[in-house]
């Protein structure tokens, strides 16, 4: 392939190695000592004010208030001028990326942080009604207890409803559901003359109104808050049950995962749920079927709370399972499956806490476990982000489901990171960012490399646009928190412009917000 050429990164004195390698051996005697303790009772306390918000119910009334709020931060911005541009005012350490935003620098900051609470629960017309701050987390806890859940509940408990609309989320609920946008129903907004508006899918759409609330529910994903400002979400939901049935399937080749997978992500099989696959080498995988399930039928099966602090993380448990075995059913419990890669961060943790999965650790510290992912961004110090930047990848690209062979072949040839997070995802024709070529609808792969490689050769760009380069070229899209290089043409390439240019040009956002490359690009980001 024909890839640019880039300067080579200049190698770290000798003096810098050795920090380096302190800092990233020892990063632990700061995080265990203090960050965990810190997550732990900044969890608690956010759970109990979330308890009491909910008991009093004053969150729908406050809603209106903060609403009220972002109305006239726009007001005030358009009697000034309209000189700035628009941004969340959400601080970067708090989001689920690695990288700081330098474009919320020199911008006006829309205070739709201040939204976090949970508004409307109607099991009548199956939907939930959220702020843009609540997080998968507070959710889940809030959703199951009740016999209800998202269809599609992504696994980091921090992620936020405004992060996965605006951004995009996929789950091992996707194979059926789709991404997170497409559960969702309703969005109340606010543009940027101020006016708040309530948008969702109306193809029958006649009046000028109704359709502009058409294509505009079509073009907020993947958005990145540059049409306008979401204030509340309206999501569907769906029946629970207690458990997962969950039946961990070896693969011994590559071959084999992919054929498995693609006959296992059937969206139309009654007995599974949940679908999502883990390559432990090139050869070695393991496929995850999971179920909706009251619990074991018989004596015999296990019940296996994953969730629990002295458990072992869950990418060592399922590699231990099937080594021993072909194939392993347990019964884990809702909640623990959902949030099953949150304990070890999929598979940083073992980076920052080395001993994290250590038995001892687990029994005495895992309570405390994992440290929040905002305070560890917010602690990083210099000399560890630049190590990160040199060898660290983080990657999902989403390809079709029909080219995953040759995608993870690409993956091994150039970066190697092992356990492979595969994720298929149903995607329907829909106009918008995320527009299918060439198809009605199709099943596609999230495939996701998150971790440190020693590959010869590897270059954090370089690398990054043979990926996206072969990304482009199977129509495929690449997830904008993570790094991206490729040129602004070529973004538009991968994401369908069209309906997106159109709204920011008929609802006056050219002027208030940034351009979305001018969002996503590496170099606005630090
Ligand atoms: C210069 C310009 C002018 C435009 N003018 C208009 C306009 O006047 N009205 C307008 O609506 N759009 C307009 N658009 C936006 C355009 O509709 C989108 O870019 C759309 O994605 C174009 O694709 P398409 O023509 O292939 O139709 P489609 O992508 O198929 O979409 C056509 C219409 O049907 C709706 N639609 C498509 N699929 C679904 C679905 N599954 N469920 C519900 N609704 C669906 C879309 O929201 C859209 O309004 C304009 C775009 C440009 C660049
Ligand atoms: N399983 C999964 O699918 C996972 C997904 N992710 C990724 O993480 C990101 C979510 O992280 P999170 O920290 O929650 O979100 P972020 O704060 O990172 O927000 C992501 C984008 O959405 C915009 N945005 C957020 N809230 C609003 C709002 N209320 N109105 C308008 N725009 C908004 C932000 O705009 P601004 O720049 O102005 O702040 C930003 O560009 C997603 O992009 C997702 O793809 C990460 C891990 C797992
Ligand atoms: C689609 C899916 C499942 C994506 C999963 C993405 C996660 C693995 C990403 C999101 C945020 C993320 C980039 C992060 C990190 C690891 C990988 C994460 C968790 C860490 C914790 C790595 C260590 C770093 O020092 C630092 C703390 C800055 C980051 C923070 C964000």
């Amino acid at each position: 392939m024909d890839i640019e050429k880039y300067e080579e990164d200049v190698p770290p004195t000798r003096w810098e190695n050795i920090v380096e390698f302190i800092m990233f051996r020892f990063r632990w005697l700061f995080v265990v000592p203090f960050l965990l303790p810190l997550s732990f009772l900044f969890n608690t306390v956010f759970d109990i004010r979330n308890r009491l918000i909910h008991l009093v119910n004053s969150a729908p009334n406050a809603h209106v208030r903060k609403v009220n709020y972002i109305q006239e931060q726009l007001k005030e911005w358009n009697e000034n001028g309209r000189k700035t541009k628009l941004v969340n005012a959400r601080p970067g350490w708090l989001t689920m990326s690695f990288r700081f935003p330098l474009y919320k620098e020199n911008a006006t900051k829309i205070a739709t942080d201040k939204l976090f609470d949970i508004l409307e629960l109607d099991v009548e017309r199956m939907i939930i009604k959220v702020e843009p701050g609540v997080t998968m987390g507070q959710i889940s806890r809030y959703l199951i207890p009740r016999g209800y859940t998202l269809p599609v509940l992504p696994e980091l408990d921090d992620l936020t409803i405004g992060g996965l609309i605006n951004g995009c989320g996929v789950e091992s609920g996707s194979f059926r559901h789709g991404m997170f946008q497409h559960i969702c129903e309703q969005f109340e907004v606010v543009m940027s003359s101020g006016e708040l508006r309530t948008v969702g899918p109306d193809p029958g759409a006649k009046t000028k109104e109704a359709k502009e609330g058409n294509s505009l529910f079509y073009a907020i994903p993947w958005s990145q808050g540059t049409i306008c400002f979401l204030t509340a979400a309206t999501i569907k939901i769906i029946p629970c049950k207690k458990y997962v049935k969950l039946t961990y399937k070896k693969t011994s080749t590559l071959n084999e995962m992919c054929q498995s997978l693609t006959t296992d992500s059937d969206r139309f099989a009654d007995n599974v749920d949940f679908v999502e696959a883990l390559q432990f080498d090139k050869n070695k995988g393991c496929i995850m079927l999971g179920e909706f399930s009251d619990g074991p039928d018989t004596d015999d099966e296990v019940i296996n709370p994953i969730g629990r602090w002295y458990k072992k993380w869950f990418y060592t448990h399922v590699e231990d399972l099937i080594n021993k075995r072909q194939q392993s059913v347990e019964y884990i419990p809702l909640r623990d499956y959902y949030h099953r890669h949150s304990r070890s961060i999929f598979w940083e943790l073992r980076d920052i806490v080395p001993f994290g999965n250590n038995i001892i650790f687990r029994y005495l510290m895992g309570w405390l476990c994992p440290p929040k992912i905002a305070f560890l961004k917010a602690t990083t110090p210099n000399v560890l982000r630049k190590l990160y930047d040199r060898s660290h990848v983080l990657q999902d690209m989403l390809i079709p489901l029909e080219n995953l062979e040759e995608c993870v072949t690409l993956f091994d040839e150039e970066v190697e990171i092992y356990p492979l997070w595969l994720c298929p995802f149903y995607l329907k024709y829909q106009p918008g960012l995320m527009r299918l070529k060439n198809a009605t609808s199709k099943m596609y792969v999230d495939v996701g490399a998150y971790g440190v490689t020693t590959k010869k050769g590897y270059h954090h760009a370089r690398t990054t646009r043979v990926l996206e380069k072969y990304v482009i070229s199977v129509n495929g899209f690449q997830m904008t928190y993570a790094d991206i290089y490729m040129p602004k043409a070529e973004y538009a390439e991968m994401f369908d412009r069209t309906l997106y240019d159109w709204k920011r040009t008929t609802e006056g956002c050219l002027d208030a917000f940034p351009d979305i490359y001018d969002k996503i690009c590496r170099n606005n980001r630090r």
